[in-house]
């Protein structure tokens, strides 16, 4: 089917980054928050890295104004009467993305798909709490999103062949490369990277070295583009801690038990970049 009109739910760093590559492929989009301030920022940050690539040449003018003309601000949900494909990007909890699946389940056309860009909660899960099971997906987008090529596409287990080959040829229409995962806890990405996470956080918190050293060992020692605990901050503790709380629930294994000190952290509203403050302090 074809997919002209989209809306991206949650204007955070992966809604604002994923309305961003849609608008700049020729999708018309709206942008969805519940909170004006959060829409505010989002498209303001949408704007200041379309002036970046134009003043690094990277396009033209007319491409940003035409990216920018493709793009709508959102405050109510019932917008998504017009869309053909929303991608959910809210908070990583499955009581607050159930009530928005079930919501959009009576909100847009019996053609529409939703998918959500959980990082790690059950795609099957998300699709019960709709008529529409078959059109339900995971379509993961990797942060930051203008920059990462991967979409992991995860099928839920009602998820139809139409569904998944629409957002395939989506994906390739964002010129991102897609893998086909199966709807596991942590799916590829998360069962990997999160637990090597944890573990940098527990290095930290036996007090084995210091957080400048753990980082260090990993982007000098293995050519990691950033160190564990500086990544962490950059995807925001508050979703790493719900990641490891999904793969630990999930699994039963003692394994995946999210680090003592990443609670702490979080509890504390210490989430990191996002925040002003994590494993570092940003200005
Ligand atoms: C949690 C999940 O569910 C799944 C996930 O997403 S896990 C996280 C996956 N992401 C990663 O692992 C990112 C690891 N880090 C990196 O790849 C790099 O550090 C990085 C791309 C983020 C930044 O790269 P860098 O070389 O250190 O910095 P920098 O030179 O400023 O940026 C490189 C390019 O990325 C762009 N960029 C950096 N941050 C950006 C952002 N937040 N949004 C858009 N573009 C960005 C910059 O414009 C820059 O492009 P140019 O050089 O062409 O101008
Ligand atoms: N961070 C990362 O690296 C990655 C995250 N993800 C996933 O993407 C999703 C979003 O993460 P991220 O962008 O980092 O989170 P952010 O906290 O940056 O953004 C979430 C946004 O959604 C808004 N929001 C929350 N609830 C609702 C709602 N009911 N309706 C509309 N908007 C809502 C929030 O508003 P407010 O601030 O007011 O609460 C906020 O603006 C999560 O599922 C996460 O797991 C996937 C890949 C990578």
């Amino acid at each position: 089917m074809s997919i002209k009109s989209v809306m991206v739910i949650g204007a955070g760093q992966m809604g604002s980054g994923i309305a961003q590559v849609f608008a700049q492929s020729g999708f018309q989009v709206m942008l969805n928050d519940m909170n004006e301030e959060a829409l505010d920022k989002g498209m303001q940050s949408i704007e200041k890295l379309l002036s970046r690539n134009v003043d690094k040449g990277r396009i033209e003018e007319e491409e940003k104004t035409a990216t920018l003309s493709r793009l709508t601000p959102s405050l109510n949900l019932d917008d998504a009467e017009s869309a053909d494909l929303v991608i959910e990007a809210i908070v990583e909890n499955m009581e607050v993305k159930t009530k928005v699946f079930s919501r959009l389940d009576k909100i847009t056309p019996h053609h529409t798909i939703l998918a959500s860009n959980t990082s790690s909660l059950p795609i099957t899960e998300i699709a019960a709490a709709t008529e529409r099971p078959e059109k339900v997906i995971g379509m993961h987008f990797m942060n930051p999103v203008p920059v990462m090529k991967l979409v992991e596409i995860i099928r839920g287990l009602q998820t139809s062949d139409e569904t998944y080959e629409t957002i395939q040829r989506v994906a390739g229409e964002l010129q991102k490369t897609a893998v086909e995962v199966e709807d596991f806890p942590g799916f590829v990405s998360n069962r990997i990277l999160m637990p090597m996470i944890n573990e940098a956080i527990y290095t930290l918190y036996e007090g084995v070295a210091s957080k400048e050293d753990i980082d260090s060992v990993m982007k000098l020692g293995m050519n990691h583009p950033m160190g564990p605990l500086t990544l962490a901050d950059f995807i925001g503790l508050d979703t790493c801690l719900y990641i490891m709380e999904v793969l630990h629930d999930g699994f039963g294994d003692s394994k995946y038990r999210p680090c003592p000190l990443l609670r702490k952290y979080v509890k504390a509203g210490w989430l990191g970049k996002k925040s002003g403050r994590g494993f570092y302090v940003y200005e």
